[in-house]
């Protein structure tokens, strides 16, 4: 069966998921040793960047194994409010991409997707007529002035609604962006330059960013950006470091299949180390650029076992986690994991290079700190990350702040912990479409209530 998707009214895919105190889900408890086998959808990063790809792209493509997520379903409508064609084919969460010029007026919706509010501004640019922007009240005070800043260094006009910098904001779009050369200060996120680097090759003279921050996160998922434009037939130059250029030239229409996502996959993994036995998750790619591929050797460093048989990767743990001194600068969004499992390790552990949590679906620093102290746990925050000191913990409820790992982070404290409930879990929606099913399924008859 085929549906097109619909752009035209919000749907309940797209719509935030509200707090209410008596929605509190109580998080199961391990009863035992786990022995489970858990699919995780496609990656949430990888599939917004085919979709970006697609609309962008010189014929119709196909993206198989889709993420079908609340981030995902966000750019699917974004990129259909400026033309392009989305349907969706079969049970896989499959998408057929139709390009289709690109024109305003158009109203785009981010909810709280980093990936849509940063990689959507330069793809408008390039469309005819004035693109509004907005998003949750939470993605009003992420970082965007390095992208806006950029390109309007380029040339693009970028109007305020709000606060300048944040959103909302305008792009009245011209058809045509000339390119060039542009710094951007990426220190606070890594998709400032993931943003400008998908939509330069249909930039006149395609573009050279030239990062001039301090430091920069999650290098991984440039390099997923640079690896997937050279897939579509882009010429992309990143020899030399924090230099990236992308010749100008047209994107090759692909037919794609996205891989699980990985981080996606740390909280069931996790799980094995807390609750021992094993987990495993199939589909685990030997070449990946997702930095969920680094789980293997972290949870190895905190205890557990790991193998790849094929392409199932299994994590057996024994249910005791070791603190781990852990430089997380290239995959920060593994840190809700990380920090949920230490405070249930039998040492301390310190987390670095992670200071731009501050600026993810909330201030992650801050809420893990908070959290993690309500059950009764030691947390200090560092300027760039988190000093956990293992304490026996308590019942209570993990408030999320509409941050799905936040959620996920909640489940994994409440496989130790009885009486954890975990406020508004329906966030997780936003990259993961049933984790509470999910969840229960990898205890089957070991989770209690
Ligand atoms: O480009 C991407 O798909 C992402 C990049 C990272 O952002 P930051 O560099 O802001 O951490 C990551 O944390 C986010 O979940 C997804
Ligand atoms: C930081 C994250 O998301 P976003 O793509 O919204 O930045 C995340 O998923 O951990």
């Amino acid at each position: 069966m085929t549906t097109p998707t619909d752009t035209a009214s919000p749907s309940p895919d797209v719509a935030p998921a509200r707090a209410q105190a008596d929605e509190a889900w109580a998080a199961p408890t391990a009863g035992g040793a786990l022995d489970a086998t858990v699919e995780v959808p496609g990656s949430k990063s990888l599939t917004n960047r085919y979709l970006v790809l697609a609309a962008l792209a010189d014929g119709p493509g196909r993206l198989r194994g889709a993420l079908r997520s609340r981030d995902t379903e966000l750019m699917a409508r974004a990129l259909g409010a400026l033309g392009t064609q989305l349907t969706s084919a079969g049970a896989d969460g499959d998408w057929d991409v139709a390009p289709a010029p690109l024109r305003g007026p158009a109203t785009i919706d981010c909810g709280l997707a980093g990936t849509v509010m940063r990689f959507l501004p330069a793809v408008a640019a390039l469309a005819t007529g004035p693109i509004a922007f907005d998003g949750d009240d939470g993605a009003r005070v992420r970082p965007m002035a390095p992208v806006l800043t950029a390109l309007g260094a380029l040339g693009v006009t970028v109007t305020a609604a709000g606060e300048p910098g944040r959103l909302p904001f305008t792009i009245v779009g011209r058809g045509r962006v000339r390119g060039g050369a542009v710094d951007v200060d990426a220190s606070g996120s890594s998709q400032f330059v993931s943003g400008l680097l998908l939509a330069a090759a249909r930039f006149d003279q395609g573009l050279t960013v030239r990062h001039v921050g301090s430091t920069l996160p999650s290098l991984p998922h440039i390099d997923m950006t640079v690896q997937v434009l050279r897939d579509a037939g882009v010429e992309v130059d990143d020899s030399r470091p924090a230099i990236w250029r992308v010749a100008p030239g047209p994107i090759a229409a692909r037919d794609v299949r996205v891989e699980p996502d990985l981080s996606n996959a740390g909280p069931f993994l996790a799980a094995a180390l807390v609750a021992g036995g094993t987990v495993r998750v199939p589909g685990w790619p030997t070449v990946t650029t997702q930095p969920g591929a680094l789980l293997p050797a972290i949870l190895e460093r905190m205890g557990a076992s790991t193998r790849l048989d094929g392409d199932v990767l299994a994590v057996t743990g024994t249910g005791v986690v070791h603190g781990i001194d852990l430089d997380l600068r290239a995959a920060g969004e593994l840190a809700p994991t990380i920090a949920a499992l230490a405070a249930l390790a039998d040492s301390p552990t310190r987390l670095r290079g992670i200071a731009h949590l501050r600026g993810h679906e909330t201030d992650r620093l801050a809420a893990l700190a908070a959290e993690i102290s309500r059950l009764g746990g030691q947390v200090e925050q560092t300027s760039d990350g988190l000093v956990i000191t293992p304490r026996s913990l308590r019942a209570g409820t993990v408030r999320t702040y509409q941050d799905h790992r936040m959620a996920t982070a909640g489940a994994l404290l409440g496989l130790r912990v009885p009486g954890v409930l975990v406020e508004n879990v329906a966030t997780t929606a936003k990259t993961l479409p049933d984790f509470p099913g999910l969840w229960h399924g990898m205890l089957g008859a070991l989770g209690r209530p």
